[in-house]
């Protein structure tokens, strides 16, 4: 740089707004240390009415200071400049200085130094954590935590354990939506039944009543004693998206209603059942939260049996004509047109209710219960026994189709079919039939892709998609299994 107004001395700009080190190991966060004043160059500009044009014209000539969340304007380091309404400009540290010095000549603007001043609250929560955390921790600090409401759900490894006040206290600083952190006790690996967990508070109240919207719908709940996963928010809306409106679905473990409530919403019945009674509350609660008792039907029982008794009850409702029934929009009066000279219009007959029936077979069974759902799978045997009359090729059936079923199950993490194929086997083991895994593009629900399905030796086989939900540890990940149920396990006799 040939202007001498333009020197000034300054560090690389990826080191300059790098956060000071603090490693204070596991004492208490001092936020005071996370301070840091940068010396670089400012262009202070003598008439604020050519701010807007230089501005631009230095962020076209990259002269201008880039930096997350550091705005390039601002007053002067001058407290009287600063006070009369002087501005300026902030400064690339590598600056080329080409428009500067154009208006340096133009004595539009003067480079002065500028003290820009950093604090805690300007750095990322993955700044502070890589500031913190001895440098082998770097590669998984914590993130992609389970939020529930104002509750973040931490899962710690042992490394992380020493750290886990600090880091729960970042994570309330970095994230106002969030009071409450927690950290899952190990409880051995042992899986609770209803899927609830032990767990200890790091910082904030030990308030687990939360509410959480998703899928359009809200959901109350106490988060210790019933199942909630943020995570699971992509298949939620995958399943749902499959439902049509009007149809049955039977939600086996149906927790709070992820799957339920949201279905209902768009017409779609739902029998939804959880054997834990918390969550059978809260599923109802929800339900009449967001008004979808006309569709969806709350149980609480054991899934095994839950499966035949949902197929019985719906034949049972839509024998009787049970239907949903959608009082009329009222909509209010009409102003009086009597002020335009114009005649009222004749009177309209009144909004009638919509009633949309029950039809007689569910169309999904949705079995989120991944540790355990495939053991679940022999209780279809029978499902529709002496009822091959309600379903195709019966010219009764309108062309009605067996159910599809969705089973959620757990596996490892693998880059081949591997582990979907394990999922084939387990699945074929507890439905007692041939199964084949889905080719690429092929889609289990598809038509003509059933049970009439022969493999190359003419043995029936059933056709199943298995799609990757997520992956759950380094090594697991969770499965979706969907087939259509085949007729040798939908009209087999029942034990
Ligand atoms: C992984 S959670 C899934 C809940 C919900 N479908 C979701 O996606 O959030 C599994 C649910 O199965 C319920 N459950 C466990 N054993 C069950 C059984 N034998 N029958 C029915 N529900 C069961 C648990 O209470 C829990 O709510």
């Amino acid at each position: 740089m040939s202007h001498p107004e333009l020197q000034y001395h300054v560090e690389g700009e990826m080191t300059v707004f790098q956060v000071p080190i603090v490693r204070t190991g596991t004492a208490a966060l001092n936020r005071a240390l996370f301070s840091k004043s940068i010396g670089i160059a400012a262009a202070a500009v003598h008439d604020n009415k050519t701010i807007a044009h230089y501005r631009k014209a230095l962020q076209a000539s990259k002269e201008i200071l880039q930096a997350d969340r550091v705005s390039p304007i601002c007053p002067h380091p001058d407290k009287t400049l600063a006070d009369q309404g002087r501005k300026c400009l902030l400064l690339n540290p590598s600056v080329k200085a080409e428009v500067l010095k154009d208006g340096v000549q133009k004595k539009d603007l003067s480079v002065i130094p500028y003290e820009l001043k950093l604090d805690y609250d300007y750095w990322s929560y993955r700044d502070v954590m890589a500031s913190i955390l001895p440098e082998e921790l770097h590669d998984e600090i914590p993130s992609g935590f389970n939020i529930a409401g104002h509750v973040a759900h931490l899962n710690l490894r042992d490394a992380y354990v020493p750290y886990k006040h600090l880091i729960a206290e970042i994570l309330l600083d970095k994230n106002p939506q969030i009071r409450t952190v927690i950290n899952k006790v190990d409880n051995v690996g042992a899986e609770s039944e209803f899927r609830t967990f032990q767990y200890e508070v790091l910082a904030g109240p030990d308030d687990m009543h939360v509410t959480v919207n998703e899928g359009d719908c809200t959901f109350e709940f106490d988060y210790s004693k019933v199942y909630w996963n943020s995570k699971l928010e992509t298949e939620h809306r995958r399943l749902v998206t499959l439902f049509q409106p009007g149809e049955v679905v039977c939600d086996v473990m149906a927790g709070i209603g992820p799957f339920a409530v949201p279905a209902g919403k768009k017409r779609v019945f739902v029998w939804a059942n959880d054997k834990n009674p918390e969550s059978f509350k809260c599923l109802e609660a929800a339900i009449q939260k967001n008004k979808v008792a006309p569709f969806v039907r709350p149980f609480c029982e054991d899934g095994r049996t839950f499966i035949r008794r949902a197929a019985d009850e719906v034949l049972e409702a839509s024998r009787r004509g049970d239907c949903a029934v959608i009082p009329p929009k009222v909509k209010p009066p009409r102003r009086s047109s009597n002020s335009s000279g114009r005649q009222p219009s004749p009177r309209r007959a009144a909004p009638k209710e919509e009633r949309i029936p029950i039809p007689p077979t569910i169309s999904h069974f949705v079995m989120n219960l991944p540790a355990s759902a495939i053991e679940f799978l022999p209780g279809y045997r029978g499902l529709y026994a002496g009822h091959e009359d309600l379903f195709a090729p019966s010219p009764s059936a309108n062309g009605r189709r067996l159910p599809m079923v969705h089973v959620h199950c757990f596996g490892p993490k693998a880059d081949d079919d591997g582990p979907k194929l394990d999922v084939c086997e387990r699945v074929s083991k507890a439905l007692g039939v041939r199964v084949r895994l889905a080719r690429e593009g092929e889609d289990p629900a598809a038509e003509g892709v059933e049970e009439e399905k022969v493999g190359e030796d003419g043995v029936p086989e059933v056709v199943v998609g298995v799609h990757l939900v997520r992956a759950v540890a380094p090594a697991k990940s969770m499965y979706c299994a969907s087939f259509r149920l085949p007729r040798a396990v939908a009209f087999a006799a029942r034990d």
